[in-house]
């Protein structure tokens, strides 16, 4: 078998990788005569952990860094991966997870909070790399095409997601910085010629500090440098604290912590501050001593105040009590247990979060567990207007109707860490007064800005290859689709600015007759995007890989109720594929329930989509037609799967992620057995067609038994395969079906 015939399957975490122990063995079988093979490739985050450092592990505990295989795969012709959603670690998670793999006996370093030593300094360094967003922009070597297809469109439109009600005196808002924030203070250079840059900060005295050196450039290449103002953020906190108690709205924070892993906590950190703003004043001493970090959240300082003298403890506590008394309402993430917005920064992520509560009336959980008018904080201006724009909207037209309104597929520039999502390494919490520069070899400054003490400062690249590629998929979706086009771009900003300069440069390459593109500010965008999605209009967004992030979590959620059945592909740059699945995340309170109830109710539509574009790609470049007809067959088993209702459902006791890979089986098998291009297929698939139909009942009544008690997989990041097998595949007929196949 040539060495091409190959999918690359991620193993992730949570609810997804729960998924994959029962779902892939079914691949496995059906595809294998197609003489194609799927291999898996673990990029949990406990393997990542364990990836990089084996220094600490026995030689049975090592295990491969299966992430930089795949980042170097990704840039290959022959690359066809799979990808599952993962976790992108905050620093809780990150300390959750290290601590279960040392309870199973491996000897991996704690994370440094606070290095001192070189080698705590190393460590936290190796750590920081696993940390947040780390797996996406490594395989991303690609821009992205998310869309709902068709038959996910109609199933939403027959029978629509409930959608809460808007009223027009809702008292639901964004709150975002109006200066002193990084769109204002954004500065932008498309680079002429290549050459080396360095980053520099230079104090009050003159003295230079290199924050960052020898930072290679591209021609053509876009950078961009802001800074965030603390003294400018900390009164817009303020203020938006005191706003949110006069309006009696709950006061909500909304970041990307997990993505923006260095900037977002840092802000994060400054809101819990400000919000208990007398606990840090009155007793900062002792919270500095039992090194409470708020970057980790307001969840870090309760569980670090616990260790201390029950007088100082029950005095802080006292404290806090009276600043949620005398503040605005938290919004909650949960109420039952108490856990506020505030707590972890990777608990509310702006791209599900805004949504989520677009599609609930604007409205929040509050301490009660009911729903309330919501002030949406989203300090940085420079996105936060889409959301205020489609909370106008909801105001003025009521709540969208799925089973009337258009789509809106993005078409998004993310390549080689395009743009915000790849700044970690050059972003950088300033410590003192004075001027950060942006430094040529040949001494000419490319840009500056004042920064103060505590400021935010980061600097963005964006490379000219991925912008053209970006504007040739905008094209190519504008004219497969013959919809409109519209690029979300401000020319009043500093970095889109440049960009339009180069869509203007690169959009005549193309032949655009009779396509309809345009390029509009983001509020405006969004309100010529909304009016037409309304009337059942379709409309392509094309934008950055903010933007990307955000829109192909806002749409789908309005349009078919989950980002979960979008269908997401990366064609990357060098003809090889990467097909996500899906456009949300690892959906942490679903391995909760499993534990609980026995019941997942993780959807894997996404990866019955991706698989088929999957199979669809190497058939095609490969000329393997039994990978066709698995592809196409795998679609129309799709479609069937939704006409039939076959998702998981919420409830324990009802059709859970395991039920629903049956019923895939069960159509999948029927197609094949019904197309007439590949007799083999044909009479492989009749037969086992057969065979689940006429088991489907005892199939199913296994498959129910399995449910309605805890269930225990020995672990959360690191599961005990054996369990897990056990766990996710409970129906004894069915497996011994699965096997036959490939017998
Ligand atoms: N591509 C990736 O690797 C991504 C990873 N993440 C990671 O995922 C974790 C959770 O992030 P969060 O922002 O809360 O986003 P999620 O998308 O996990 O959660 C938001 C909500 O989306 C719904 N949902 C998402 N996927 C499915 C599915 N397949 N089946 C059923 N429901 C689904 C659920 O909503 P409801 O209850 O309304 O049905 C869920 O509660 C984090 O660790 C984050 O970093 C996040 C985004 C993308
Ligand atoms: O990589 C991540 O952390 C999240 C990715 C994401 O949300 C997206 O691409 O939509
Ligand atoms: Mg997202």
């Amino acid at each position: 078998m040539s060495n091409t015939s190959k999918i690359i399957y991620t193993k992730t975490d949570e609810a997804p990788a729960l998924a994959t122990y029962s779902f892939l063995p079914i691949v496995e079988a059906f595809i294998k005569p197609s003489n194609v093979e799927i291999e898996t490739r673990d990029i949990s985050l406990a393997s990542r952990i364990l990836a990089v450092f084996p220094e600490y592990l026995t030689p049975e505990q090592k295990v491969l860094d299966a992430l930089s295989e795949l980042g170097e795969l990704a840039k290959k012709p022959e690359a066809n991966i799979i990808k599952l959603p993962n976790i992108s670690a905050s620093v809780p998670q990150l300390k959750a997870a290290i601590k279960e793999l040392q309870s199973l006996g491996y000897a991996i370093p704690n994370y440094p909070e606070n290095p001192e030593t070189p080698e705590e300094k190393k460590v936290q360094e190796t750590y920081n790399k696993i940390k947040g967003s780390a797996v996406n922009p490594v395989l991303r070597e690609g821009n992205s095409d998310r869309r709902a297809p068709k038959a996910v469109k109609n199933y939403a439109k027959k029978n629509p997601h409930s959608m809460g009600a808007w009223s027009k005196d809702s008292k639901t808002h964004v709150s975002t910085m109006d200066h002193g924030d990084f769109r204002t203070n954004e500065k932008s250079v498309t680079v002429s010629k290549a050459g080396t840059i360095n980053i520099e900060f230079v104090d009050k005295n003159g003295s230079i500090r290199i924050l960052k050196e020898n930072l290679a450039l591209l021609e053509g290449e876009i950078i961009d440098a802001t800074v965030m103002s603390k003294k400018a953020l900390i009164s817009f906190l303020e203020a938006q604290i005191k706003d949110a108690k006069a309006q009696n709205v709950l006061f909500s924070l909304h970041m990307k912590a997990t993505m923006m892993k260095v900037s977002d906590p840092i802000i994060f950190g400054y809101a819990v501050e400000t919000f208990f703003k007398n606990v840090f004043e009155k007793h900062g001493a002792i919270l500095n001593k039992i090194g409470v970090n708020v970057k980790n959240g307001f969840g870090d300082l309760l569980n670090k105040i616990q260790n201390l003298p029950e007088d100082q403890r029950t005095a802080i506590e006292a404290d806090i009590n009276s600043c949620f008394e005398k503040g605005p309402g938290v919004a909650m993430v949960n109420s039952d247990k108490g856990i506020t917005n505030l707590h972890v920064p990777s608990d509310v992520i702006i791209d599900a979060s805004m949504p989520a509560m677009i599609r609930s009336s604007g409205q929040m959980w509050n301490t009660e567990g009911e729903l309330q008018d919501t002030k949406a904080v989203i300090p940085d201006s420079s996105y936060a207007s889409i959301y205020q724009a489609t909370i106008d909207f909801c105001k003025e037209n009521g709540a969208f109707d799925p089973t009337t309104m258009g789509t809106v597929p993005n078409v998004g520039l993310m390549a080689q860490k395009a743009e915000e999502y790849g700044s970690h390494d050059k972003t950088f919490e300033i410590k003192g007064d004075g001027i950060v520069r942006v430094i040529d070899t040949a001494g000419t400054i490319l840009m500056e800005h004042p920064v103060e003490n505590g400021d935010i400062w980061r600097m963005c690249q964006v490379k000219d290859a991925p912008i053209q590629d970006w504007i040739k998929l905008a094209v190519k979706r504008a004219r497969a689709t013959d919809t409109p086009a519209v690029f979300w771009l401000d020319r009043n900003r500093a970095h889109d600015a440049q960009i339009i300069e180069k869509v203007n440069k690169y959009l005549p390459n193309h032949d655009t007759s009779g396509l309809d593109i345009q390029i509009m500010a983001p509020f405006e965008a969004t309100l010529f995007t909304l009016k037409r999605l309304k009337d059942g209009l379709d409309t392509i967004s094309v934008t950055g890989n903010v933007l990307r992030d955000f829109l192909t979590d806002l749409f789908p959620i309005l349009e078919v109720g989950t980002s979960a059945k979008m269908l997401s592909i990366v064609p990357l740059m060098n003809g090889g594929g990467l097909f996500e699945t899906g456009a949300g995340g690892s959906a942490p309170k679903h391995v909760q329930q499993f534990n609980e109830e026995g019941h997942l109710r993780w959807d894997s539509l996404g990866e019955f989509l991706a698989l088929a574009v999957s199979l669809e790609h190497l058939g095609e470049v490969n000329s393997n037609s039994k990978a066709l007809i698995l592809g196409e067959t795998l679609d129309d088993a799709t479609d069937k799967f939704l006409e039939n209702k076959k998702s998981p459902s919420r409830k324990v006791g009802e059709i859970d992620t395991r039920g629903s890979h049956f019923y895939l089986a069960k159509y999948w098998a029927e197609e094949l057995a019904a197309q007439n291009k590949d007799m083999d297929l044909k009479n492989l698939f009749t037969k086992v067609a057969k065979e689940l139909e006429a088991n489907e009942s005892s199939i199913n009544q296994e498959l129910l038994n399995a449910q309605g008690a805890p269930v225990n997989i020995g672990g959360y990041y690191e599961p005990n395969e054996a369990l897990t097998i056990k766990a996710m595949r409970p129906s004894e007929t069915f497996n011994k079906i699965i096997a036959s196949i490939s017998k």
